[in-house]
């Protein structure tokens, strides 16, 4: 435990855009002696779930991040369940991003399944709009499911949505097993990615023993911190995307630093996600340049903040849940 008590802050802004199933985001910044942490697990997830993201936000705010082998991180246009006309907005305004993911599979804030047709038209709005920025078939495209298809679905969807894509770079959690994964990994040509079956895993290396994954998404905070994740990465020996957990500027700091300090980095990152806030913690927030992040760590500022401060009620609901996570790590730690 660090000798002096770290600072807590808690944001919240709207997002810009629905995000699974979000309208808007909250979470705590922690100052340490090395600089600022996020804790911002979703709130369905359980305190024994949440308590490694507190890991990872004690890890920024007392430690340095690990030596950086690059100076810039490769970022996807994250595309949510949006008509064509708006994806076609979101990736003109994306900062140069020469690769889109787009969500498929998604639940609209109505409660209704999208229909397939419509994602097809998404698809195909980003290829025409990234054509047109980058040349013919430079943007590569890949679809995040949620783990919403079962394997039926999978294979039959997968290649309408490759046709629609002019060739998808990788199809992320199709379904929601690792059984699953597997079996679609066998059935299709596009590769597989495995997020959730990664990060919400008892054992995220089941993936690999079952040989389910081309791909794994590693996210800071629900892998318990930039160090936990680049020993997972050396034990997995997958190609690794680094992708964020909609956190603030702060929190996407940690996402660039692991990006930043892995031996490999193939694929571009899914951590501009800044843009789908509306504000952020501070006025110099991570976005994208010529479709890549500058690795640096995030400060939030005074005038930024004021503007995010959560409301007194969900302030005291992150303290108490900050509270709570810490005792249970300080426990496990002792
Ligand atoms: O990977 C990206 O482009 C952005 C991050 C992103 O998509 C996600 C962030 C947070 C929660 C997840 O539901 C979602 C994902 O599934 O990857
Ligand atoms: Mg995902």
């Amino acid at each position: 435990m660090p000798a002096t008590p770290r600072r807590r802050y808690v944001w919240s802004a709207p997002l810009r855009t629905p995000f699974r199933g979000l309208t808007s985001r909250d979470g705590l910044l922690l100052a340490g002696e090395a600089g600022w942490g996020e804790l911002s697990p979703f709130w369905e997830y359980d305190d024994a779930e949440s308590a490694t993201w507190l890991r990872a936000a004690r890890e920024a705010a007392d430690l340095d991040f690990p030596p950086p082998v690059r100076d810039a991180v490769p970022v996807n246009v994250t595309v949510p369940a949006v008509d064509p006309e708006r994806a076609r907005e979101i990736v003109l305004a994306s900062g140069g991003c020469r690769t889109a993911k787009v969500k498929v599979g998604q639940r609209l804030p109505d409660g209704s399944v999208e229909p397939v047709e419509a994602e097809l038209r998404r698809v195909e709005a980003v290829r025409a709009v990234l054509d047109t920025l980058h040349g013919p078939a430079v943007g590569r495209i890949r679809v995040d499911v949620n783990g919403t298809w079962d394997v039926d679905a999978a294979r039959r969807r997968i290649p309408l949505l490759d046709r629609a894509a002019g060739g998808l770079e990788y199809v992320e959690q199709p379904c929601a097993t690792v059984e699953e994964l597997a079996a679609v990994r066998r059935a299709v040509d596009v590769p597989v990615a495995a997020d959730e079956s990664i990060r919400r895993a008892e054992d995220p290396l089941r993936v690999v023993r079952a040989e389910a994954a081309d791909v794994v998404v590693l996210k800071v905070q629900p892998l318990g911190g930039v160090r936990a994740c680049l020993d997972l990465a050396e034990q997995v020996g997958l190609p690794v995307v680094v992708s964020s957990a909609l956190e603030s500027s702060v929190g996407l700091a940690a996402g660039v630093a692991l990006a930043a300090a892995l031996p490999e980095l193939p694929h571009a990152c899914g951590l501009a996600t800044s843009q789908l806030l509306t504000r952020d913690v501070t006025d110099e927030p991570l976005r994208p340049v010529d479709g890549a992040l500058p690795v640096r760590r995030v400060a939030p500022d005074a005038g930024a903040l004021a503007a995010v401060a959560a409301p007194p009620e969900l302030e005291q609901r992150w303290l108490d849940r900050h509270d709570r996570l810490a005792a249970l790590l300080d426990g496990a730690d002792a």
